[in-house]
């Protein structure tokens, strides 16, 4: 159906000659650099739906790390007391998986585990062009397979070319089986945390029904009403409610935390369980949720700044340039990947 910032060294850097110019120091994400001090002309591709905040800023990352899996799993990390207003700049992604073989065959797919399409796999490496300059230090995605794979195959394009790594955590076995003896090696890796929380929600009993055959079967309003309506599950599966109450609440205390700290974060998710996402970060109403439609393997990038999520573009255009609302942190990242690849 349609619809870490790891510490990098600054030696990369110096090599380039920017430490020693004049102007600030700053880091962003994974990127250290000094900052011209005579303005900077902002690259903006504003989308019709982004928001104009003209309130710049940037990132001074501090975070400095031990493994992959200790940022993620360090409760220093999770400092959900620390005032809203004192969070650095983030980004944020998110991106709903590609073509599923069961969206192709439109399917009730829901929490079955079901692969991408060759399509998918090609909407999942375009959605990764699209978002190759933007700043990923820590990448979740839920449990299954297509939201998975998305993450990965949108890796395989960003042009940091850092190595997405799976953290797991299931027992202390896995933990220590999964260790990384180079320091250097961690540094020049993404960590991916698998949540189930961030599943597609449970369609129930229309798990593996023909979408087409249900509505003729129970009348188009009854489905859609299980589809999209807020708080009216699906026979025997979640409600977008219930759905949110697990994906919001992984959302505000797994993930938020890390924006929080100045880790860019891309979350690969489901067409429901990003919609209750976005409707936590949009402020959407239960009214205004139920028209909000998400296409498979496109990227949608948010700033996340003094506590306010701020929509910076919805891509439709093939491309990343002129679809993305950059921040002047994001635009100098994208330069500094231009000094460094190019
Ligand atoms: O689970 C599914 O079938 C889809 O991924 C989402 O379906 P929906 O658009 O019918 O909610």
């Amino acid at each position: 159906m349609a619809t870490t910032a790891f510490h990098q060294t600054i030696g990369t850097f110096q090599s380039h000659g920017h430490i020693n110019k004049p102007g600030i120091r700053k880091e962003i994400g994974d990127v250290a650099m000094r900052l011209p001090l005579k303005s900077f002309k902002l690259e903006l591709g504003l989308s019709k739906r982004a928001c104009f905040s003209r309130n710049l800023g940037v990132i001074k990352s501090s975070a400095s790390q031990s493994s992959v899996a200790d940022q993620v799993l360090s409760p220093s990390n999770k400092n959900t007391s620390e005032p809203r207003k004192k969070s650095k700049e983030a980004a944020l992604i998110l991106i709903r998986h590609g073509e599923s073989l069961w969206n192709e065959k439109n399917l009730f797919t829901g929490c079955v585990d079901v692969p991408l399409t060759k399509k998918g796999v090609e909407e999942a490496i375009e959605a990764g062009k699209r978002i190759s300059n933007i700043p990923i230090d820590m990448i979740y995605t839920s449990a299954l397979i297509r939201a998975q794979m998305t993450a990965m195959l949108a890796m395989t394009q960003h042009r940091r070319k850092k190595v997405p790594i799976v953290i797991h955590n299931e027992s202390e076995q896995a933990r220590k089986w999964s260790e990384i003896f180079s320091e250097d090696t961690k540094k020049q890796s993404i960590p991916v945390v698998q949540a189930w929380q961030l599943n597609e929600r449970m369609y129930g009993d229309l798990q593996g029904l023909n979408k087409q055959e249900t509505a003729d079967r129970y009348g188009k309003e009854q489905v859609h009403e299980w589809r999209r309506s807020y708080d009216i599950p699906p026979p025997n599966g979640e409600s977008l409610e219930m759905c949110a109450e697990r994906a919001v609440a992984y959302f505000k205390e797994e993930i938020e935390p890390q924006l929080l700290t100045g880790k860019n974060v891309m979350i690969a998710a489901h067409g429901n369980s990003l919609r209750s996402i976005i409707m936590y970060l949009d402020k959407l109403t239960s009214q205004e949720v139920i028209s909000l439609e998400l296409s498979t393997g496109i990227p949608m990038l948010y700033i996340f700044k003094e506590g306010r999520f701020i929509r910076r573009g919805s891509p439709v255009a093939p491309s990343e340039a002129g679809v993305y609302a950059y921040t002047r942190t994001l635009a100098l990242y994208r330069q500094k990947l231009d000094e460094m690849f190019t």
